[in-house]
């Protein structure tokens, strides 16, 4: 059978879910204003993208990526410019930090200083100076011990707080660096969540946008935080960012923003369901109902190439397995695994409930007795890196682990695996099945939010529809199946090198979403009441 023929089989033994219509499409409002700011002709409206992860210094996982690339791919279009905390790696960067700013503080939030740091391709990041919040070891959100940082509400309230002092229109305290001023709020997960409320309660209604990447992430805190944040009694209540007795971040980012939007139309449409609306489906519901509500689905930058990738052993090209072979025989070898002609499962991942890592550490027995081997590099919860780690004690050579976080080997497993496992049990977008079909590695993955938009079942990676051992081991049996099957194999392997989700395809909704946002300049109806906070 010819490739192409393969292709085309394949093509017809699909079952994949065509992704779903956007539960709110976002209309194509953009006007001749747009497309001159695009051309340059007049000075593009500036928007401010605040977030808590940025990969250039600090990433966690999938939010560190979208901050990274999301605003750089909408600089041809806006003033783009991020906000976010000078942690230690900000600190200790080669790039310098020039203090432009001091903001005051509010309640217990202290002040702290602005400095601006001009990074590749034209992104100016605006970061937080406050070293008794953010210069310490560990990650942005954990101590090293892997505890919550006891004072995350105060460094998020900090965060939420600066991105609104920056957009105010108050007359006293306007934010001006070199004449650049924020049209707009891009706001991302529950770290910023309150600074669409602070705007509020100062009566400024620079329009915000408020991206949810992790419903389960909500930043909830006790009443007394109220006093602490400096938010007002008065918001304190169940159409407020009251949520059962206690203060949701991720609330007030929902509620006081004009449009809510997540990382893939699937994943937008199941969090008004009580399975994956965390409890705030009936919100998210309404949200939906008045057209606040939109999925817009993530892309994956142009580093993400096989040709060019600097990490890899081996640079390949679709069709040049031998290539890719490369990468295999190196992720043995790194992982210390016996010579094998079986296929190499892999997992990239935060080791955390999320994943269904269970599930996998629950099939690796299987893989590894069909004639399959398995890698994994993760970190997260304690007890799935202790059963991981047990797993690789019980299978050495079939089975390596490596607990810790480094961009070069997840790249290596990528083009060296021949699968991915994700059998999440929620995933709103996922950015690591976009990264391993890039690299020839074809995601097994449960049949939900982006992971159901972004893989064609049999034809771009296995997808599986209920989240059981008997299914997710069906699929892997299946993927045994076609690794047998050299043609079909390769037949697969090309059509999910093939598909390239490019965040161009992302910056058109996102450009129609702030377009209807902005109210075009003159016209302004920001409030210019005197306000300090
Ligand atoms: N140990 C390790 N070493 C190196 N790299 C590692 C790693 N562990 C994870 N990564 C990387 O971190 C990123 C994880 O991104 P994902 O989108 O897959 O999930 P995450 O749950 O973090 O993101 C959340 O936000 C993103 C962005 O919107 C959504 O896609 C996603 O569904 C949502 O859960 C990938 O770039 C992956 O390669």
């Amino acid at each position: 059978m010819s490739h192409s023929a393969v292709d085309a089989a394949l093509a017809l033994a699909t079952h994949a879910a065509k992704p779903a219509a956007s539960i709110t499409p976002i209309p194509d409002t953009l006007s001749h204003r747009s497309s001159i700011s695009a051309g340059q002709s007049e000075p593009a409206d500036p928007v401010l993208f605040v977030t808590s992860e940025l990969a250039d210094f600090v990433k966690v996982g999938g939010l560190g990526d979208v901050s990274a690339a999301l605003p750089r791919a909408l600089l041809n279009h806006y003033d783009m410019r991020v906000l976010m905390p000078a942690y230690r790696e900000v600190l200790e960067s080669i790039w310098p930090i020039h203090v432009i700013d001091h903001l005051p503080g509010l309640a217990d939030i202290p002040a702290c200083d602005l400095g601006r740091i001009e990074l590749p391709e034209g992104l100016t990041v605006y970061v937080l100076i406050c070293p008794e919040l953010y210069d310490r070891p560990g990650s942005p959100y954990l101590d090293e011990s892997g505890q919550e940082w006891e004072d995350n509400a105060i460094r998020f309230g900090r965060l939420s707080l600066a991105a609104a002092q920056m957009a105010m229109e108050s007359s006293q305290t306007r934010f001006e660096d070199q004449g650049w001023h924020p049209d707009l709020l891009h706001l991302h997960d529950w770290q910023t969540g309150l600074a669409a409320g602070y705007l509020r309660w100062n009566g400024d209604d620079t329009p915000c946008v408020y991206t949810i990447h992790n419903l389960a992430y909500q930043g909830l805190y006790g009443p007394e935080y109220l006093s602490r944040l400096g938010v007002p009694e008065s918001a304190f209540t169940p159409q407020g960012l009251e949520f059962y007795d206690r203060l949701s971040f991720m609330k007030a980012g929902i509620i006081y923003s004009n449009h809510i939007t997540t990382v893939s139309e699937t994943y937008a449409r199941e969090i008004t369901t009580p399975a994956f609306g965390c409890g705030l489906e009936g919100l998210l519901s309404d949200c939906a109902r008045d057209k606040r509500l939109s999925g817009i689905a993530n892309g994956i930058d142009d580093s993400w190439d096989p040709q060019t990738d600097a990490y890899l052993a081996c640079a390949f090209a679709t069709n040049d397995w031998a290539g890719k072979r490369a990468n295999t025989d190196h992720v043995r070898r790194m992982f210390r695994l016996a010579v094998s002609h079986g296929p190499l499962f892999a997992v990239v991942s935060r080791l955390v409930h999320q994943k269904g890592l269970d599930l996998t550490i629950a099939a690796a027995e299987s893989i590894v007795r069909a004639g399959g081997q398995l890698v994994v590099i993760g970190c997260g919860e304690p007890a799935i890196e202790n059963a991981l780690r047990n797993l690789e004690a019980r299978f050495p050579g079939a089975i390596g682990v490596h607990i810790g976080f480094s961009e070069r080997e997840a790249r290596c497993i990528f083009a060296g695996s021949d699968y991915l496992l994700m059998p999440s049990r929620f995933e709103p977008c996922g950015l690591s099945q976009m990264y391993a079909q890039r690299f020839g590695s074809l995601p097994i993955a449960h049949r939900t939010g982006g992971l159901a938009d972004t893989i064609e079942d049999g034809v771009t990676g296995f997808l599986f529809d209920e989240l059981s051992q008997q299914d997710f081991q069906k699929a892997i049996d299946r993927a045994f199946r076609i690794f047998g099957c050299t043609e079909l194999f390769y037949a697969m392997r090309r059509a999910a090198m093939a598909i390239h989700y490019q965040w161009r395809l992302s910056v058109t909704p996102y450009r129609r979403l702030y377009h209807q946002l902005m109210v075009p300049a003159g016209v302004t109806a920001h409030s210019l009441r005197h306000v300090s906070i």
